[in-house]
């Protein structure tokens, strides 16, 4: 198969979907490989490396899309990409169409193929979304405690206090890889911190893992009003596979927290769990105040450490990517279950179903959509 690997062109998205050795790894499988020039600069692999891997690279974005029988990307297509959709060709990315209904009409109207990374899914576990789950929370708190800054706009608190000075307060929404990496951070800064999650078993483990370092607390409406209330950070982490993020904290509860204090709304790739977090920003410009509370709202997240997340994301995604050149993406998906709870978009029909609800499509499975 042709596979091709354009630069990312989201602000400040560092990351590239390939490493060299991903191109060695398809290369030796048989496939032909075509990078854009410079797509791995930000994350420190050069075109060189690239070449002597065995791929061609490719001078223009242009260039890269037409030649490609597969686009193999990190993030969603922008506008300016939607150009280059065709029937058939299959694109292997983060999709989040959820908070993306221009893309999902764009992808279904050309007949694209788009197997999303974000419900690939594997014994209710998300492997490729995961190491970015990882980073996105350790670096929740990290933000979070920058912007507890006096100078960046926060409250002036260290979270971790100091001796005969209070400990801040985090309080994290969602128990899963997002909030337990931002709470492995807190604990360590020496932060006071509270984690809600609606599924108890969660909250067992959470407190087998923690023990006393953080509170768990069932998440329902008073719960989070009252942790979110008390917080100086609040980071929003909750996730139902595919779907839009359900509006747990909501601008009152906004309201009742002390001037200066932070939300990063981790989830804002699924539209946010947070009222007032109602717009997307970027690493140029992070943060907007509402309500004296300053909020971080960046969708890529793990673009600003592009070294560490291109070569996590990658670990991942080239065995799949792998399995839908050998095979080709109809008999890839029926032969692999996990990998077909990926496919978000096939012939024009919406085939995950909290994507085709959320957005007011009919739902189609698989066998359906490749009839
Ligand atoms: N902004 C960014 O750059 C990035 C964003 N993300 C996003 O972060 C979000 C979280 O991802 P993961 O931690 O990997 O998901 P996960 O599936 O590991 O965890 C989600 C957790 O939310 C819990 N939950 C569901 N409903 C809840 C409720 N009403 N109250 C409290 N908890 C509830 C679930 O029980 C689960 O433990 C996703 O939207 C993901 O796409 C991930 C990486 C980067
Ligand atoms: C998961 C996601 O949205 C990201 O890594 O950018
Ligand atoms: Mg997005």
């Amino acid at each position: 198969m042709i596979i091709a690997i354009p630069k990312e062109i989201k602000n400040n998205e560092n990351r590239v979907a390939i490493t060299p050795a991903g191109i060695t790894t398809l290369v030796n499988g048989g496939h032909q490989l075509f990078i854009e020039a410079g797509a791995g600069e930000g994350s420190g692999f050069s075109d060189a490396e690239y070449e002597s891997a065995g791929a061609t690279v490719a001078a223009t974005a242009k260039e890269t899309w037409q030649v490609a029988e597969m686009i193999i990307k990190v993030k969603e297509p922008l506008e300016s990409e939607y150009e280059y959709f065709r029937t058939g060709l299959i694109l292997f990315t983060y999709l989040h169409l959820a908070a993306e209904p221009k893309l999902a009409k764009a992808l279904a109207d050309t007949g694209v193929t788009a197997i999303a990374y974000e419900t690939v899914e594997v014994n209710r576990t998300l492997p490729l979304l995961t190491p970015m789950s990882e980073v996105a929370g350790r670096m929740a708190t990290q933000i979070g405690a920058q912007f507890l800054e006096k100078p960046k706009g926060g409250k002036g608190i260290l979270l971790g206090g100091v001796p005969g000075v209070k400990r801040g307060k985090v309080a994290i929404i969602g128990g899963g890889v997002v909030g337990t990496n931002a709470a492995k951070i807190a604990v360590g800064l020496g932060a006071d911190v509270t984690m809600l999650d609606l599924s108890a078993e969660r909250l067992r483990q959470i407190d087998d893992q923690f023990g006393r370092d953080v509170h768990t607390i069932m998440s329902n409406p008073l719960n989070i009003a009252a942790a979110v209330q008390e917080a100086d950070l609040v980071i929003g982490a909750v996730l139902i596979p595919g779907a839009k993020a359900p509006k747990l904290v909501s601008e009152e509860m906004i309201k009742s927290m002390k001037t200066g204090s932070v939300v990063v709304d981790v989830a804002i790739d699924q539209g946010g769990i947070i009222e007032t977090a109602d717009t997307i920003t970027t690493h140029d410009d992070p943060t907007y105040t509402k309500h004296d509370i300053i909020h971080y709202a960046v969708a890529n997240m793990p673009g600003a450490v592009p070294r560490t997340s291109t070569i996590a994301l990658t670990n991942v995604t080239i065995p799949y990517a792998k399995l839908i050149a050998d095979k080709g993406p109809k008999q890839a998906l029926l032969d692999n279950p996990s990998l077909a709870l990926g496919l978000n978009v096939a012939n024009g029909k919406i085939t995950y179903e909290a994507v085709a609800r959320d957005l007011g499509y009919t739902y189609a499975t698989l066998d359906e959509a490749f009839r």
